[in-house]
């Protein structure tokens, strides 16, 4: 069976709404589950489920874009024309092991350049109610008290891994690596994805906050944002303190390592665009918790947001270079699953446009909402030092700990 036979037929209506802070409705309390992306450009949020579109396998962004523009292609659409409806959620996994998703939801608000929108998405058929906008005065309870253990590696193992990954790469097995850890936050209550996105979103207004089925997180990694064939990504790679630019400008590890990233986003994108533009030499991002080597590169691209995400996925930011050799190494030496950190996750609308994140500083958010894997990982060198790659992690871990109340050392801070 192909993976369009029996799509849904959609109806979708738009109208106009009043903008509000985005932030709150977003910790609203609501029954139905929330999916969400804030920035300080646009903001979508999502109630309830009207469709859900799984992918497993490779190739999953390009699949799972061409059943969307199958949906939206047949989606009856009525009110305002001020938004390309219908638009959903996705979040896909590093690995292709791990399923992706799309999410229809029912109910979406969004604010795009400062105008408010609330559209109501159903399938045609299905006559259950849309869940109506949440009072965004209510905010959902916290998790109460947290804290912190291992996840699949102690600090101690973590360190002898990376000192092994550093030898292979000293021996020339691959030029660069990119190992992750995670850690478990254990929580009195249950955690709202909805409610960490808010804190995240207060914390960090400069990254692009996700909540997506349960992944939640603020990353500061634009994949692939892609509005009329104009493309946007934002490489990172190099990282630092918050206060160390100038060393971070100056570290000619970063720098390779940087380079390593954007060579692989231009190898990705060259058959894909046209007026490629890739700037020579990074810029430097600071963050509240970690400075990054950036570099902001744009093209013209004839494709949906996801399909350019899917070519772009995995990047060297996040498995290395070659990417065949890093990817396997990954698999041989970190003894942890993935799931869906450093995968796509974003939105997209009825045309394709929209914008795809790389999930980083992210926490994913079990089942029954007491337990939270919070992931980070780091571009490993042959000159990298074990004990500083630790520290980054640590470093890139922290929004998404203090936003579920646990200090750096995994201390509650309430
Ligand atoms: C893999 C992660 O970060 C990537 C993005 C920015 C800087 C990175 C670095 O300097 O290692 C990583 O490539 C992560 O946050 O888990």
């Amino acid at each position: 069976m192909s993976d369009q036979a029996s799509l849904p037929r959609l109806r979708v209506h738009v109208r106009p709404a009043t903008p509000c802070d985005p932030i709150d409705l977003v910790a609203a309390h609501t029954c139905a589950p929330v999916n969400a992306w804030i920035s300080e450009g646009d903001v979508v949020i999502g109630w309830g489920q009207a469709w859900r579109i799984e992918v497993a396998g490779a190739d999953q962004c390009r699949r799972a874009s061409g059943m969307w523009q199958a949906i939206a292609a047949r989606a009856r659409v009525s009110g305002e024309a001020g938004v390309a409806a219908p638009l959903c959620f996705g979040s896909f996994g590093f690995f292709p092991d791990t399923p992706g998703a799309l999410i229809v939801p029912r109910t979406l608000y969004c604010l795009f350049d400062q105008r408010a929108w609330v559209i109501e998405q159903s399938v045609e058929g299905s006559d259950a109610a849309c869940p109506p906008l949440p009072d965004e005065r209510g905010a959902v309870e916290g998790p109460g008290s947290t804290r912190v253990r291992d996840g699949a590696h102690s600090r101690t193992d973590y360190l002898a891994i990376l000192t092994d990954l550093i030898a292979r790469l000293r021996a020339g097995e691959a030029r660069k690596v990119v190992l992750a850890r995670d850690v478990v936050v254990e929580a009195e209550a249950p955690v709202r994805p909805g409610w960490v996105a808010a804190r995240l979103a207060r914390a960090y207004p400069t990254c692009w906050t996700y909540a997506v089925d349960g992944l939640v997180g603020a990353t500061p990694e634009m994949l692939a944002e892609v509005r009329d064939a104009h493309l946007y990504t934002r490489v990172l790679a190099g990282t630092a303190g918050a206060d160390d630019a100038e060393a971070l400008a100056a570290s000619a590890k970063d720098r390779r390592e940087h380079a390593l990233a954007v060579d692989s986003v231009r190898r990705a994108l060259t058959p894909l665009c046209e007026h490629l533009d890739i700037p020579e030499e990074p810029e430097i991002l600071t963050l509240p918790n970690v400075t990054h080597l950036s570099s902001t590169v744009r093209a013209i691209a004839r494709v949906t947001s996801l399909q350019a995400a899917g070519a772009l996925h995995p990047t060297a930011a996040v498995c290395g270079t070659p990417t065949a050799e890093a990817a396997e190494i990954i698999a041989q030496i970190e003894e942890m699953d993935r799931g869906r950190y450093a995968g796509p996750v974003g939105w997209m609308d009825s045309r394709g446009n929209g914008q795809w994140g790389i999930a980083l500083r992210c926490g994913i958010v079990s089942e029954n909402g007491l337990s939270v894997r919070v992931l980070a990982g780091g571009g490993i060198m042959p000159d990298s030092e074990p004990e500083r790659e630790f520290a980054e992690t640590q470093a890139k871990m922290l929004p998404v700990l203090a936003a579920l109340g646990c200090g750096e050392n995994g201390q509650q801070t309430g």
